[in-house]
């Protein structure tokens, strides 16, 4: 149950003295209580980029979080933590909506927000397996936090939230001084433009490492298939871009955003000096008011020069054997595991396109809604992964990729995303994603290989989705 302060309308980030009161409220209230509590304050501001925001205020050692959706509503930034977990091992959906739900019983919000479209949210990315695979991962199996400041982009205004640990013997005067100073900066930020003060890499003196032959693995794996082990498995590329100069996060998803308007961009950051983007085109769950949409997206081809090979290549897709079969092992996938919880699905029986700006996709958007109590993490933990990004059936396939593939897969092809109080949830799967540490950055992308699949065609269709990458790191 959510606390909500006694003062009401009660804007206090935007008054000192309100603010000083509210906080000073929830010392009280854990003085009483004998237990810390977490302050929630949200304020509507003039409409702001978050991503100016997240640039500009936050700090390298600081983690954070960047999102933004597919249709561009919204765009949410999360600096800091306010309380934070780290997960290893198989239970970590659990512990995860464990940890949330612990969070939220103490919560005292400051005015029970208005804005629906800007809620506390709880951040997270899962590694692909849950097991790290390297001595040396830079994300945790699990990450959920709750930001200490969350910055929303609505469709004509912004947000500001913030969280705050408030404990019995809390500094209020410290703590209030401390806010109103960085709630001024944040507001201060200017943002209608992005300035880099630093250069950046320039596609000059680059160094490009293969990290395996990667057709010579699609042949194996079709070997595999012959033999009817598996149906499905989707093998990854990963190349490492090597420049004189450091990656910016922060500069390469201002152009991800400009080059990929219809894909899902996001940056996690892990406070260590590491950052995962990326632009992704695969929801893999998106819940509001218990509707829930998740993607079924399996099968490609190029965009065409033309409209006229555009649509040419489109039909073809539509209908080649090869890509349909591709694709219908993850609708099956996504039904049959759905069915499990007792959820009616509304999907069409025919797949539509997902056209992006490189490259097109069998697309079947799949719906139902969710009972009372069904949380999304309990959907995600049963979805995560499809056979979209690991194969059929889903153990063997797991197995093989981890014998096949010479790198960690860390957070590619991984949930990354946010829940609510409300459990609205957002996850994109993410894939056509890098690795961003100091001048290396390590670009991943994969295909599906059926019973019918070329390793040429399909490291063209890997050369396709990493060159759209690579073009907006720089
Ligand atoms: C695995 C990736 O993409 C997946 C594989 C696809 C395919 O093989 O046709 C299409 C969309 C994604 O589900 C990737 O981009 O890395």
């Amino acid at each position: 149950m959510l606390c909500q302060s006694p003062f009401t309308p009660l804007d206090s980030l935007q008054d000192c003295n309100k603010l000083y009161q509210f906080l000073d409220f929830c010392k009280q209230q854990s003085i009483a209580e004998q237990h810390e509590k977490i302050a929630s304050i949200s304020s509507t501001i003039e409409s702001i980029d978050p991503l100016a925001v997240l640039w500009q205020f936050g700090k390298p050692q600081q983690r954070h979080f960047y999102f933004e959706n597919r249709d561009q509503e919204r765009a949410i930034a999360a600096i800091g933590e306010a309380r934070s977990i780290q997960i290893e091992g198989t239970r970590r959906f659990e512990t995860a909506q464990e940890f949330i739900q612990r969070c939220l019983k103490h919560f005292v919000i400051s005015d029970a927000s208005n804005l629906p479209w800007a809620q506390p949210c709880f951040f997270s990315s899962f590694t692909f397996f849950d097991q790290s695979t390297a001595s040396n991962s830079y994300f945790p199996s699990a990450i959920v936090f709750l930001p200490q400041w969350q910055i929303v982009q609505g469709s004509d205004r912004s947000a500001i939230l913030l969280h705050q640990v408030i404990e019995a013997d809390t500094n209020i005067e410290l703590l209030t001084e401390k806010i109103w100073r960085d709630f001024q900066s944040i507001q201060q930020i200017s943002y209608s433009f992005f300035h880099f003060s630093t250069q950046l890499p320039t596609l000059l003196n680059w160094e490009i490492v293969d990290t395996h032959d990667f057709q010579s693995t699609v042949v194996a794996a079709l070997k595999s298939i012959q033999q009817q082990q598996l149906n499905k498995l989707v093998l990854a590329h990963a190349i490492d871009v090597v420049s004189p100069l450091p990656f910016q996060w922060g500069h390469s998803l201002h152009n991800l955003r400009q080059l990929h308007p219809d894909c899902y961009v996001f940056s996690v950051g892990n406070g260590h000096g590491q950052s995962f983007v990326g632009a992704s085109p695969e929801r893999l769950l998106s819940v509001c008011d218990r509707t829930l949409i998740t993607d079924a997206l399996a099968g490609s081809a190029p965009r065409g020069r033309t409209l006229a090979e555009d649509t040419e290549l489109a039909q073809r897709l539509l209908n080649n054997d090869k890509e349909r079969r591709e694709h219908q092992v993850v609708v099956d996938f996504i039904h049959q595991t759905l069915a499990q919880f007792g959820l009616k699905l509304r999907f069409t029986h025919v797949p539509d396109l997902l056209q992006l700006s490189n490259i097109q996709h069998l697309h079947t958007p799949i719906q139902t809604v969710l009972p009372v109590g069904l949380h999304p993490l309990e959907i995600l933990a049963a979805l995560h992964p499809t056979p979209a990004v690991a194969g059929l059936p889903r153990e063997i396939a797991c197995e093989q990729i981890q014998q096949y593939e010479q790198f960690e897969r860390s957070l590619y092809a991984a949930p990354i995303g946010w829940v609510d109080a409300q459990n609205n949830a957002e996850f994109v799967v993410g894939i056509r994603s890098a690795l961003l540490d100091g001048n290396r950055a390590r670009l991943y992308a994969g295909a599906g290989i059926v019973s019918g699949s070329d390793p040429e065609r399909e490291f063209a269709e890997v050369r396709l989705k990493l060159q759209a990458l690579l073009r907006a790191l720089v």
